[in-house]
């Protein structure tokens, strides 16, 4: 039985993750190796609250359901029954945090990490107890969108994979369980290959980024929150799908490196509302906005599709 949850790595993932975690009454100590970012954390998690509350996701009974902050790793995973790793999407930043918590948790403390899409099997080559190492991948941002991966690598045992979905469940979240350790696993997968093709695009000025965001929310974006591209064929018809795909596939960006536009950009730090320029230009309060603005949106078409509205 899972009651206490440390999250490790209070960045983008972890504040969202741990108020909806603590949502549903699970006892959250959330850990971060930077002070600046435990302090960053603290005013997301309230933003994460009052958002969790335009859900009507009901508080969870007085005493349970916390968030507590702590500075200290051993602190932060002693008695803990998961640990949820949120580190920089690298191999070996994730593999010290395992090694450094390896000593601190009990033998059967589930290990879960929030990788995008590194194989879980790699990554349980850092730890002494692979079976219980787990992928549990949240999506972007955590406490509203109520879809988790669970990925089980090489050696992750049945049991480990069944009680972090049932965990997910548990708090009114929705587990989807990938059978095969495949890089990226399903979401990024998919998403890798829309943005491949959509940076394509823009690079090759076939059409303007502001244009591309419109044709894409708008059109495939709107109906794909209905249904589902698997449904979505039958309803175009997989004889339009053939016809299309036989010329249309091979025109496609298949580029195996990471495209030009995306690497200059990273060389000059514009990583995109985290530093106030990217594929955009952001000021703070503009930043800020987009986030506030895509909460809202997120909130009510939630509301819609759970036919709550
Ligand atoms: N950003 C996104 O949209 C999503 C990211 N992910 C994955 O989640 C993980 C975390 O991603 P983000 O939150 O975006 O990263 P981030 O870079 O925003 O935050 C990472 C945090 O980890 C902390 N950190 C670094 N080393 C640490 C250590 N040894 N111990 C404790 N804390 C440490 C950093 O100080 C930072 O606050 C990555 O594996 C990423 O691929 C998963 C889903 C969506
Ligand atoms: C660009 C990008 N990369 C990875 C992820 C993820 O799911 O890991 C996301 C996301 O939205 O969650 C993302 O946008």
């Amino acid at each position: 039985m899972i009651r206490r949850i440390a999250v490790i790595g209070l960045g983008t993932m972890g504040p969202g993750m741990a108020a909806r975690l603590a949502r549903g009454g699970l006892q959250v100590v959330a850990y971060d190796v930077a002070p600046a970012a435990i302090e960053r954390a603290r005013s997301m998690l309230s933003v994460a609250e009052t958002v969790l509350d335009s859900l009507d996701i009901a508080p969870p009974p007085a005493g349970v359901g916390t968030v507590r902050f702590t500075d200290d790793i051993a602190d932060a995973v002693s008695g803990a029954d998961l640990v949820i790793e949120n580190v920089p999407e690298n191999i070996s930043v994730k593999a010290d945090v395992y090694r450094t918590i390896d000593g601190l948790i009990a033998s059967d403390t589930i290990v879960a990490s929030d990788t995008s899409g590194i194989p879980i099997t790699k990554l349980q080559e850092h730890i002494s107890h692979p079976e219980r190492m787990v992928g549990m991948h949240w999506s972007n941002p955590p406490h509203i969108i109520p879809m988790i991966e669970v990925i089980a690598g090489e050696k992750t045992a049945p049991q480990t994979v069944a009680t972090i979905r049932d965990l997910i469940r548990s708090i009114g979240l929705l587990p989807v369980v990938v059978k095969k350790d495949v890089p990226g696993f399903v979401e990024n997968r998919v998403l890798y290959a829309l943005l491949r093709e959509a940076v394509d695009l823009v690079e090759r000025g076939v059409i303007d980024p502001e244009d591309l965001d419109t044709c894409v929310s708008w059109g495939i974006g709107y109906k794909i929150a209905v249904i589902g591209p698997m449904a979505l064929l039958d309803m175009a018809g997989l004889d339009i799908y053939k016809s299309v795909s036989s010329f249309l596939n091979a025109d496609l960006s298949n580029r195996d490196d990471v495209a030009p536009m995306v690497l200059e950009k990273t060389e000059a730090s514009k990583f995109g509302i985290k530093s106030g320029e990217g594929m955009f230009s952001y000021t703070p309060e503009q930043a800020k906005a987009l986030q506030s603005e895509r909460a809202r949106k997120l909130v009510a078409v939630r509301r819609i599709l759970e036919g709550r509205e």
